[in-house]
């Protein structure tokens, strides 16, 4: 399988390589050249799969280029370290199916997929003997699991920006108390998308990410969607009944990659009737799939903080689905937007867009009711990013359509919110005890670029 870009001026590149690259040099996305159809006989043997032998399944058809022992073995180690033995489990309450990705070291879904990264990195870098300097962009969640997964290992430095003072209070804590010498925690003054667009920035300066060889851990890098694609036919065949039939699946959604990974796992066959793209109050892709209005705003604090997001990374991949896999019509939307503020569609395009998707924007005050609720209906807490999925399942999917919820984060990182809700905190896993006594290290920067990437060059090893 071979890897092209959005922006379409690379030459196609393997899996492996793809990795490396995080970024396409060009400016764009990798994507597989190809993505493959599976037959129902293949989804029928893979229906009662482990998670592990089933990640094996779905990541040997897009990382051809791995030797099958070695990546049977990456997957093994990176879910080792998850605390449920079905590593993604599927649990129903009053009629809701909740997807539980918050079972790994960090507790967010992000951990599915970078605990697994981590684990590849280290093992491309040994082949190749070669160095690693990760740059990365978190809302709260991408940067504690990316931490996790390559704190200590010796041919990786880490540096994370994030908001500062825009994460919960646990999110921060979870990535500046990881002490480990190749770890570097920045707070830039701004927001989410200030932090994305300077590491952006910094990976389209070639010379600058050839010398310190830049690696992606941001869901830019495909292997991050890849790794994610694995849970949605995981759900399905815990939730489908009768085998082929279809189900809605809700994802809360900021930069696009978990959505994107489920449009993949539809593309690839599985039988979803339509992607639920559930948003906050930063609603530029609610009001895109149910306006086709695409415009950019400000982005707002919400108590689903993560979400807190308004230039979505991936929603480049789709687009160039949408405009028929033609990189000139993606860098046209993409060269006029700074100035323009939007992308334009066609109605045959949005019509295309409504046949996959539907949308909801969740406000504070809808995701705060939804979790208290739901607690007082079936005893479950669910996180507020989860609640704006579960909100949104509930309002339009009512067909009788079974609704998977992908419940994105552990309740605990956002005690706060769930405390408004209900009226206490929600218990801690034991890897959150006492981390507010822990000591911790982070260096406050402006967003800008230049004071970011001095403190990178000097930081680099
Ligand atoms: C807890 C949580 N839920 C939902 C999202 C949104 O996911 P995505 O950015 O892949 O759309 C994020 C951030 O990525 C998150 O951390
Ligand atoms: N919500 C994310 C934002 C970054 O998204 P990514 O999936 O592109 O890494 C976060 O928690 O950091």
């Amino acid at each position: 399988m071979n890897y092209i870009s959005t922006r379409g001026t690379i030459t196609p590149i393997g899996f492996k390589d793809a990795v490396m690259m995080g970024l396409a040099t060009d400016g764009g996305l990798l994507l597989p050249e190809t993505i493959p159809a599976l037959d129902r006989s293949t989804l029928e043997a893979w229906r009662t799969l482990s998670y592990q032998e089933l990640a094996f399944n779905v990541m040997s058809l897009f990382a051809t280029d791995m030797p099958a022992g070695d990546l049977k073995r990456l997957i093994d180690t990176s879910y080792a370290t998850f605390t449920h033995a079905e590593i993604t489990p599927v649990v129903k309450k009053d009629g809701v199916h909740i997807l539980e990705l918050f079972h790994g070291p960090t507790l967010a879904f992000k951990d599915v997929a970078l605990q697994f990264l981590g684990n590849l990195f280290e093992y491309l870098l040994k082949e190749r003997g070669e160095r690693m300097n990760i740059v990365g962009a978190t809302s709260g969640d991408t940067g504690s699991a990316a931490i996790y997964g390559v704190r200590g290992k010796e041919n990786i430095n880490i540096f994370i920006l994030h908001p500062h003072g825009k994460t919960s209070p646990v999110q921060a804590l979870q990535m500046t108390t990881v002490l480990d010498p190749n770890v570097h925690n920045i707070a830039a003054r701004g927001t989410f998308d200030d932090c994305q667009n300077i590491v952006k920035s910094l990976f389209n300066d070639l010379p600058f990410k050839e010398r310190y060889a830049l690696g992606a851990v941001n869901s830019i890098n495909w292997a991050r969607v890849l790794a994610q694609v694995v849970y949605y036919f995981y759900a399905y065949f815990r939730v489908a009944e009768p085998f082929g039939s279809e189900v809605v699946f809700s994802v809360p959604t900021g930069n696009f990659g978990d959505i994107f990974a489920g449009y993949v796992a539809k593309r690839m066959g599985l039988p979803v009737q339509k992607l639920l793209l559930a948003t906050n109050e930063n609603n530029i892709l609610a009001r895109f799939v149910t306006e086709g209005d695409y415009s950019l705003g400000d982005v707002v604090p919400t108590v689903s903080p993560s979400m807190d997001i308004q230039l979505a990374s991936n929603f480049e991949r789709y687009l160039f689905y949408l405009f028929d896999e033609d990189p000139a019509r993606v860098c046209q939307a993409f060269a006029a937007l700074p100035t323009k503020g939007r992308i334009d569609f066609s109605p045959a395009e949005m019509a295309r867009v409504r046949d996959e998707f539907i949308s909801r924007s969740v406000n504070e005050t809808e995701t705060i009711e939804t979790i208290s609720s739901f607690h007082a209906e079936t005893g479950y807490i669910l996180d507020p990013h989860t609640a704006v999925g579960v909100k949104a399942a509930r309002e339009l999917v009512t067909d009788g359509t079974p609704a998977i919820c992908l419940a994105t984060a552990h309740p605990a990182k956002f005690a706060e919110a769930v405390v408004r809700a209900v009226g206490f905190e929600p218990p801690r896993p034991a890897s959150l005890e006492g981390i507010e006594q822990l000591p911790s290290r982070c260096q406050l920067l402006d967003a800008d670029r230049d004071s970011i990437k001095a403190f990178i060059e000097e930081k680099a090893r």
